[in-house]
């Protein structure tokens, strides 16, 4: 296979890229480019007309797409391919999403028939606690949900929960917590009481560290309080692809969500990861939200590649990353309850495209993952929107914003609205040193400091970004963009021709660390390893 960078297309990219005007041209000169270059579906709209990009560029990109046959491997997903080429798996996130009447095989077996047994034992669940006919220990309903995970059987749970707030069970609340960092834990622990709290244990592999030991401290904590052995069925339930190692563990058989090999931990909040998000959101928004994750994995799969929102994303962030040297990623979501989706995003696509090798395992010669960064809006404006406006390195980014308020109050929701679509008109238009100079004109400043003033005022613009609006955020439309940047990661990974669905490059750090935990824990002090090691490990004794 043509290596990527020798194809003439990617020549042709880089040339054509090298020359196009100021995206303030390609507007001043393209009255109906806002209409070119928008795209609904699913509830959303994509605003992509403020990029570095005109149709000739898009063409290139879609040619380029064709080339690397992406359409063929969108389907090979879908289809339960083994596309994780290095732990022979199938990729099927997409399935936990699927309709019953819906089949995918993985072994020559149906597995939709087992994603919905699991999500009926999940509304089972979900109703016998939001019921109250669950009931703790002492008889009591649950009022808590403490959820014990760490990656993708955290931050899916974490975010959204947090997203669909307005969409809460009034009569629970929902505590997490991932890092083995003690401070984590007892700080929830702390807001509980033991006879009406669950515990949600989530590990696809059962065998996190963490998870581990955040679940065996609770379930002292737990017992510490007065409970026997017997009642840890009634508190502890678990959520993993290794029952024999949660049944070892403890738990309950009957307590016990499977999840697949199929489902990567960082795509799994549509499995029974999700447990938490049914818990307190109900099962029916649950559905919504897989439901709007349908309507996206169905629009990947059959709209053309021009009109295909997670390809036209994918591509023009691949054009940043290898064709204007950007190294990073913002995504800016002007909405509080958005806060968080940032974070999910940077594991799901670091821990996906931060790769050096390709399928084949060859080194790649062009840059593959960036860093995806960001926050909320306006937050971001008043700490790093400076950088972005005015800083050396190029950052495109993408503004998130629902055109409804779940709380409209006043002014607030239309003033964020315009901070929005301010930033995203800074960054492409930029300020001149003419504009810049003429602001300075009644300042009372001399010419020589209007001139040094000027100067620093100059904004390049030219700084790419795309605008995705929904009406109002819902299980439905957060589940469509969720599934929206899977594909996008998707979209990516497949141009580069890397597996963006193992994760090897966590194992060493985990590895080197068990032991060092022994070296901590040992008689003496440590001198075998490096000078570094073996100081921080004898520093860190030497305070035990
Ligand atoms: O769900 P598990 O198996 O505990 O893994 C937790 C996380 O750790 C990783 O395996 C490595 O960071 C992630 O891919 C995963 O989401």
């Amino acid at each position: 296979m043509t290596e990527l960078t020798q194809r003439a297309t990617w020549s042709a990219i880089a040339a054509h890229t090298a020359q196009l005007p100021h995206m303030r041209t390609l507007f001043d000169t393209d009255p109906l480019r806002f209409d070119k270059m928008s795209l609904s579906c699913c509830g959303l709209l994509l605003d992509y007309s403020k990029n570095r990009a005109n149709e000739d560029t898009l063409s290139l990109l879609f040619s380029l797409a064709d080339e690397i046959n992406l359409t063929a491997k969108i389907k090979a997903m879908f289809s339960g391919e083994i596309i994780n080429n290095t732990e022979q798996r199938a990729v099927l996130h997409t399935a936990l999403r699927a309709h019953a009447d819906q089949q995918v095989l993985v072994d020559g077996h149906n597995i939709i028939d087992e994603v919905k047994q699991t999500q009926t034992k999940m509304a089972q669940f979900v109703d016998a606690v939001t019921s109250g006919k669950w009931r703790g220990y002492t008889g009591k309903t649950i009022t808590d949900i403490v959820a014990i995970g760490i990656g993708g059987s955290f931050l899916g749970p974490k975010i959204v929960t947090q997203a669909l707030r307005p969409y809460w069970n009034k009569s629970l609340n929902c505590h997490f917590v991932a890092n083995v960092d003690a401070t984590s834990l007892c700080e929830k622990l702390r807001l509980v009481n033991p006879e009406t709290t669950l515990f949600v244990m989530s590990s696809k592999s059962f065998g996190t560290q963490e998870t581990l030991t955040n679940t065996l401290s609770a379930k002292q904590w737990f017992l510490d309080y007065g409970a026997t052995q017997a009642d840890v069925a009634k508190h502890f339930v678990a959520v993993t692809s290794n029952v024999t190692k949660a049944t070892e563990f403890g738990m309950d058989a009957d307590n016990i969500f499977p999840m697949w090999d199929w489902v990567g931990g960082r795509y799994s909040l549509w499995s029974a990861i999700g447990l938490p998000i049914a818990l307190l959101i109900g099962m029916d928004n649950f559905y919504a939200l897989l439901e709007g994750a349908k309507e996206m994995d169905d629009h990947f799969l059959t709209a053309p590649l021009e009109q295909n929102m997670p390809v036209i994303m994918g591509l023009l962030s691949l054009l940043y990353n290898n064709f204007h040297n950007a190294q990073s990623h913002v995504v800016l979501t002007y909405d509080h309850y958005l806060r968080g989706l940032p974070a999910y995003f940077q594991q799901l696509d670091m821990e996906s495209n931060g790769k050096s090798v390709t399928l084949e395992g060859t080194e790649v010669s062009y840059s593959t993952g960036p860093i995806i960064w960001g926050g909320e809006g306006t937050n971001g404006q008043h700490a790093y929107h400076q950088l972005i406006h005015q800083g050396t390195p190029l950052i495109p980014a993408d503004f998130i914003l629902p055109l409804q308020s779940h709380n409209p109050l006043g002014e607030h929701h239309v003033q964020l609205a315009s901070n929005c679509f301010g930033q995203t008109q800074a960054m492409m238009q930029g300020r001149t040193y003419d504009e810049a100079l003429a602001e300075l004109n009644n300042s009372g400043l001399s010419e020589q400091q209007k001139s040094l003033i000027a100067k620093h005022k100059v904004m390049p613009g030219n700084k790419p970004s795309n605008t995705i609006l929904m009406d109002k955020l819902t299980p439905t439309t957060l589940g469509a963009l969720i599934a929206l940047y899977e594909h996008r990661t998707f979209v990516q990974g497949a141009v580069w021709g890397i597996n963006s669905f193992d994760q090897w490059g966590v194992e060493l750090g985990k590895t080197l660390g068990n032991d060092i935990l022994s070296r901590l824990q040992a008689e003496n002090d440590t001198t075998e390893l490096d000078a570094s090691s073996n100081a921080l490990i004898n520093l860190f004794r030497a305070k035990h």
